[in-house]
């Protein structure tokens, strides 16, 4: 019995992750192979590392790395690379991957192929959104041709905009990283006369980075996310709330996920490798507007601009996310001897649990704008709305 009364009650019904007493392979014959897609996250290596030396625990002695995402599976000048303790005893001490990422690639026809003839037992895929989509098709493609195939899934996405998942892994150590642009772009506009920083995160449909680098660092007046329209011009728009700001405190710092404002920019039809649907560059076009504001006013401000976009997810994982990545990796593993396929693992409501695909990836997990957090953040910013 719940005593919130907007609390609804939801049977059990994940699986709980980890080692099971029954194992499905016999490890000896298993050839394992890793892959990992879409764009860098802190703590890739430290999944590698830890899957390969679980697998090496069960008794697995054939570990490979396929090279740059998926498209690996099918580029004959991208060969497995052999995995072992030795091989990634240390690969966790830097960030990016060891055996690299990409967008697009072949279709799931040809990565299943491949998949076949190379003989592999478990494939272990580190994504996101995109990246699990190809992984259930991969799965489903495998039952089709009824090859016994365990598929399991890790959610990488520094944007933490998977279904279901308290975090993803590298969003901590992203968040981190921004609070240092952050404060960076307070002491630049803190010293200036009538300073402006701004500072765009990354976040491409959700905007926890920007929300909780906002709130992390204490430090933002004003924070900007995809799931909140705003305007800039009128009465209640973010630009006369600049002024407010500059007038009575001298100086204002500004967050901005680069999914925000959209609506604002020129709409372009373009999209990248994976389909993806390239953004305008909110960043670049408030700091314009504001400028242009400034000056049409008569009232001089000192815009400072940063955009650590690739600083912040092209970093070796924190403490917490290392843990996390161990967890992960570990349970990646007992999934696949399990006998499980179709699968992803995550921490959800603070359990370790297995997680069927589809589940996680039917839309991206998106900041709730009525969500406690969400007013968490407006009453530490103060920002009013801008509509
Ligand atoms: N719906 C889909 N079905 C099959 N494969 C897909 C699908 N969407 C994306 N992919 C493949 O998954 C890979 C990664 O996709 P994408 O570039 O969207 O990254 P992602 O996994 O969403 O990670 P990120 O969080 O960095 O965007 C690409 O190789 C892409 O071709
Ligand atoms: O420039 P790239 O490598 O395509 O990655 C950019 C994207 O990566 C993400 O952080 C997801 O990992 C998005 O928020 C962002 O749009
Ligand atoms: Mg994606």
């Amino acid at each position: 019995e719940c005593i919130d009364p907007d609390c609804s009650w939801v049977e059990q019904w994940v699986h709980r992750a980890g080692p099971r007493k029954q194992i499905y392979y016999e490890p000896k014959e298993v050839k394992a192979a890793i892959v990992t897609c879409g764009g860098l996250c802190p703590g890739l290596n430290d999944v590698i590392r830890q899957i390969v030396f679980t697998l090496e625990k069960y008794g697995v002695k054939n570990i490979v790395g396929i090279q740059f995402g998926y498209r690996g599976f099918c580029d004959e000048n991208l060969r497995e690379v052999p995995l072992s303790h030795q091989v990634v005893q240390n690969i966790n001490l830097a960030g990016g991957s060891l055996l690299g990422v990409s967008r697009g690639g072949p279709s799931i026809s040809d990565i299943v192929d491949s998949i076949q003839a190379k003989a592999i037992d478990m494939l272990f895929v580190l994504g996101g959104n995109g990246t699990h989509a190809g992984a259930n098709a991969i799965h489903d493609e495998c039952c089709k041709r009824k090859m016994k195939v365990s598929v399991v899934g890790v959610p990488k996405t520094i944007d933490n905009d998977i279904q279901l998942m308290d975090k993803t892994f590298g969003f901590d150590t992203a968040v981190e990283e921004a609070q240092r642009a952050i404060n960076s772009a307070y002491i630049e506009a803190e010293s200036a006369y009538h300073g402006i920083g701004l500072v765009k995160l990354m976040g491409r449909s959700s905007g926890f980075i920007a929300m909780h680098a906002s709130l992390s660092s204490g430090q933002i007046d004003i924070c900007l996310i995809p799931e909140v329209p705003f305007k800039l011009e009128g009465p209640n728009g973010l630009l006369q709330h600049l002024e407010h700001l500059i007038k009575t405190k001298g100086k204002a710092v500004v967050c901005v996920a680069e999914g925000a404002g959209q609506e604002l920019l020129q709409k372009s039809d373009a999209t990248d490798a994976s389909g993806n649907v390239v953004l305008g560059d909110i960043g670049v076009h408030m700091q314009q507007q504001i400028k242009r504001h400034f000056k049409y006013i008569g009232v001089p401000a000192d815009v400072k601009y940063i955009d650590p976009t690739y600083m912040v997810r092209a970093c070796r994982a924190n403490a917490s996310d290392a843990i996390l990545c161990t967890v992960l990796g570990q349970n990646a593993v007992h999934g696949a001897f399990a006998g499980f396929s179709g699968i992803t693992t995550g921490i959800c409501n603070n359990h370790y649990v297995y997680l069927p695909i589809p589940e996680v990836v039917r839309s991206p997990r998106r900041v709730d704008s009525n969500s406690r957090m969400w007013h968490r953040c407006l009453t530490s910013t103060g920002q009013a709305d801008f509509h």
